[in-house]
């Protein structure tokens, strides 16, 4: 095998440094290379730590050639240049890297490790004891590891084929134990760096060895199924039965290898002792999934028992007159009940469809508050105080049509939280202040985002979240907004009556009809704002192009057209249609554009932001358009850059933050939550199979505020509408002692809240079990039909209430669970 390419030499300068993941772009004056290079100088780029300018290096790696700047080199791994041995390494170490190193002691080291000097005085420093002082020796140790031992640890880790940035990120926390803990327990990396999963941390066990059936791989799986199942479910905990089978099947397909139930069984209780794993009778949760929901009922629990304020039926409507004057408006009676209800409790809840009036409330409320508190509402008014009135939704486009609608300050829960990213993990995040906070579009608050904006929530604020319960859940898990309408502690009004059918919209019948179950008899008529073509998925971008061309004939705007999909992949999914409307809308023509991954950008591209970016006041959702391209050469980043407007906000990203955003002509009906659209074209064909649920249809037609088109296979759309989805697995609602019954409701079961009671969950051998019950019919039956386990799986996973129950039945006793119990 041919040798790997290397260049050695002094650092002259770093042109560049990305902090945030390590990349580098640095000019290195030559002394030694294996490569066939004319220059004395080669610039160097890669993701590379802190190295020093004027310091040696060798860097491996394999050149490549710049259109503009020639042959560079792109380093794969580096290490410190330094003399191995004899005279040379002796001056080394006694030169000013190492305070304290004479040159007499620096011949003693070597003279005590001849051959590869700095390995051995990292592994075994103790043998230079007799040489330094404990203190001295500390010191040098110390400088020796920082100048070599983060190189020499790099390298070694390269052998696992990660990423670099993930490689820094293992060193950062590990420093010099980093090999040791990679070599006894990879699995450990699956807690500690984000972006090391299971499988990742499972091939460099099986690369050093390590059992496919050792209790730490084990452990591993089950974390990683139990965040799993939450974010692919949305469910905030998963059945214990269920942790058990998938993490087995997780165990077994990765690495052929067959799993005992028993120890997996085993290795819950080990994590629920060790509160790595949360668990509510058989319910096992992720940590953060439980101390959130739980945290989410603390708070609320205390909202509930927050007292009413009296409001005078008779100054009710004379507040009520003002408004509805002020506003040229009259409200219905429960739209009433609503501002009434809004004005007189602590928390209050509101929810309708489309067109029901949720904004014409949230403004009535808002303006009876002003009246009642003899508020100001003008914010110019308040350049020292605080503006009382607090106006937040979970995406940027919800918050400025907030502000739009109601002419008052609106911002993400992200920004006036100072939550910097979507992982909210390490943000503590601030407190709000102001005395009304409202909420909006609050469908979409998952538990994580929930539980932090509760945190923040003053007590003494009054609090309205509004919302369409009807609508998709939030991405994240949990549906904390449809929990919440299920308590009947806290007061709700359902807005139900629609007052935009007055205005000739028929969209908003229809998404009416589809929200209880059924598409009306004239759902293929064409209508004045609606119409149908009927589709194989095939033509879906054929036909989706034709709509586009006659919308651009009319002279109408692109950007007011909007394709909403569920799915990306497939020849009717979004990816394929966003390639044929930036054609038709935004064609190459003689000009610049930029290729990644599969995407081509260009100037005047619609964009879709795909994660929230607080600190830039961007967001998951917003749309914005391509205002420049700019090359590499002329940005200071040294990467191609892309310049973007989100509704005038301007955000630049270079080439590595580009997975942040996408095309957006054609875009997720998820993604679509929280914005409205002049014209919307909704496809449904069966190639989006699992994904064709009653809630996504209804939220991609609500979306559409003038026109709408419907597009594809009519059965596809009887589908959709026909599948109800299922309700999401949470916990929320029972914590407050109750029963979920129905969809909308729950109720007041005998059992008191959860916090008062602990129900210890058992897990239990199945042989052991049947020799207590001694017959195994009767065992079998038992476990059937008092824990409705299958009699076939193994172990049992029963809670105490089971035990209790089955107790009577076969006269077993406490003591006896605790014999035959696992844990
Ligand atoms: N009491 C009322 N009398 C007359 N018109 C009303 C009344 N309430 C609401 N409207 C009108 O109905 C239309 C829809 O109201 P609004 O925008 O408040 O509903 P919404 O529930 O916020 O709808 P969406 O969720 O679709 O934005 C508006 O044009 C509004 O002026």
């Amino acid at each position: 095998m041919a040798d790997k390419l290397y260049f050695v030499g002094t650092i002259e300068a770093i042109f560049f440094s990305n902090p945030a993941n390590f990349y580098k772009v640095l000019l290195l004056a030559i002394t030694d290379t294996n490569a066939d290079f004319k220059d004395d100088e080669i610039v160097v780029n890669g993701i590379i730590g802190d190295v020093v300018e004027g310091d040696s290096y060798k860097f491996f790696g394999e050149l490549t050639n710049h259109p503009k700047y020639g042959e560079q080199l792109k380093v794969t791994t580096y290490e410190k240049d330094v003399p191995t041995s004899g005279a040379g390494l002796v001056k080394y170490l006694y030169s000013e890297h190492f305070p304290g190193i004479g040159k007499k002691t620096a011949e003693k080291i070597v003279a005590t490790f001849p051959e590869d000097t700095i390995d051995h005085i990292l592994e075994t420093p103790e043998h230079l004891s007799g040489i330094l002082s404990s203190e001295k020796l500390a010191a040098f140790v110390k400088r020796l590891s920082e100048n070599h031992g983060m190189e020499k640890i790099l390298s070694k880790l390269a052998k696992y084929e990660l990423p670099s940035k993930l490689n820094f990120q293992i060193y950062d926390l590990y420093k010099e134990a980093t090999l040791d803990v990679i070599k006894e327990n990879p699995y450990q990396l699956v807690f500690d760096i984000k972006g090391i999963g299971f499988k990742k941390a499972d091939k460099i066990a099986e690369d050093e060895g390590i059992s496919a059936t050792s209790d730490a791989r084990i452990q591993a799986g089950l974390i990683h199924t139990v965040l799993t199942h939450s974010l692919e479910s949305g469910d905030t905990y998963i059945e214990a039965r269920d942790l058990l089978n998938q993490t087995i099947d997780l165990l077994e397909s990765a690495r052929n290898v067959e799993i005992l139930a028993d120890q997996v069984a085993e290795m819950i209780n080990v994590l629920l002792a060790e509160g790595k794993l949360q668990a509510i009778g058989t319910k096992l949760f992720e940590n953060s999934l439980y101390f959130a929901e739980d945290d989410i009922y603390q708070r609320l629990d205390k909202l509930t028992n927050s007292k009413v304020t009296k409001l005078a039926q008779d100054k009710f409507e004379t507040i009520i007159g003002d408004v509805e004057a002020k506003l040229e408006i009259r409200y219905d009676s429960l739209q009433k009940e609503a501002i009434y209800k809004a004005l007189t409790h602590q928390f209050f809840i509101l929810t309708g469809g489309p067109g029901t009036g949720k904004t014409t409330v949230i403004k009535g409320i808002v303006q009876a508050y002003a009246n009642l508190n003899h508020l100001d509402l003008n914010p110019d008014n308040y350049t020292d105080d605080v503006f009382p009135i607090v106006q937040l939704a979970p995406t940027g486009r919800a918050a400025r049509r907030m502000n739009e609608l109601t002419g008052l300050p609106a911002a993400t829960i992200h920004r006036q939280l100072g939550l910097n990213s979507d992982d909210l993990e390490d943000d503590f995040g601030n407190d709000l202040s102001g005395s009304l906070l409202i909420v909006d579009e609050f469908s979409m608050v998952d538990t994580w985002l929930a539980n932090k904006l509760f945190a923040a929530i003053l007590p003494s604020m009054t609090v309205i979240f509004v919302g369409d319960a009807d609508q998709l859940p939030s991405v994240g898990p949990g549906q904390v907004f449809a929990d919440l309408l299920k308590i009947p502690d806290f007061a709700t009004v359902r807005l139900d009556k629609i007052f935009r059918q007055g205005e000739g919209s028929t969209i908003t019948n229809l998404a009416h009809d589809i929200k209880n179950g059924q598409l009306p008899a004239d759902f293929t008529d064409k209508k004045a704002d609606r119409s149908y073509i009927e589709s194989k998925a095939v033509n879906i971008p054929n036909y989706i192009e034709q709509i586009a061309s006659a919308w651009m004939k009319r002279g109408n705007d692109p950007f007011d057209l909007q394709v909403l999909i569920p799915m990306y992949k497939g020849v009717a999914g979004i990816n394929q249609v966003n390639k044929s409307l930036q054609n038709l809308f935004n064609p190459l023509a003689d000009r610049l554009e930029f290729l990644f991954q599969d995407t081509i950008f260009r100037q005047d591209d619609k964009v879709l932001h795909l994660v929230n970016e607080a600190s830039l006041d961007v967001f998951n959702g917003d749309i914005g358009v391509i205002t420049d391209l700019v090359p590499a050469k002329y940005t200071e980043s040294k990467q191609d850059e892309i310049v973007m407007s989100f509704d005038g906000n301007e955000v630049s990203y270079p080439r590595a933050e580009w997975y942040k955003i996408t095309l957006a002509y054609a875009m997720s009906i998820h993604k679509s939550q929280g914005s409205e659209f002049p014209s919307v074209i909704v496809p449904m064909v069966a190639s989006y199979h699992r994904m064709l649920e009653r809630n996504l249809l209804y939220t991609a037609i609500t979306r559409a505020k003038q026109s709408l088109i419907l597009l594809g296979e009519g059965q596809s759309f009887q589908t959709a509408v026909s599948r109800q989805g299922a309700n999401r697995k949470t916990y929320l609602v029972e914590r407050f002692g109750l029963t979920t019954t129905s969809d909308q409701t729950a109720t007041r079961s005998e059992a008191s809240p959860v916090k008062e009671t602990v129900i210890e969950t058992v897990i239990i051998d199945k042989t052991a079990f049947k020799e207590v019950v001694s017959d195994q019919a009767t065992s079998d039956k038992l476990a059937v039909e008092s824990i409705g386990q299958d009699a076939k799986a193994a172990p049992y996973v029963l809670t105490m209430e089971n035990v209790l129950m089955i107790d009577p039945m076969i006269g077993m006793t406490a003591e006896d669970v605790a014999v035959f119990s696992k844990s």
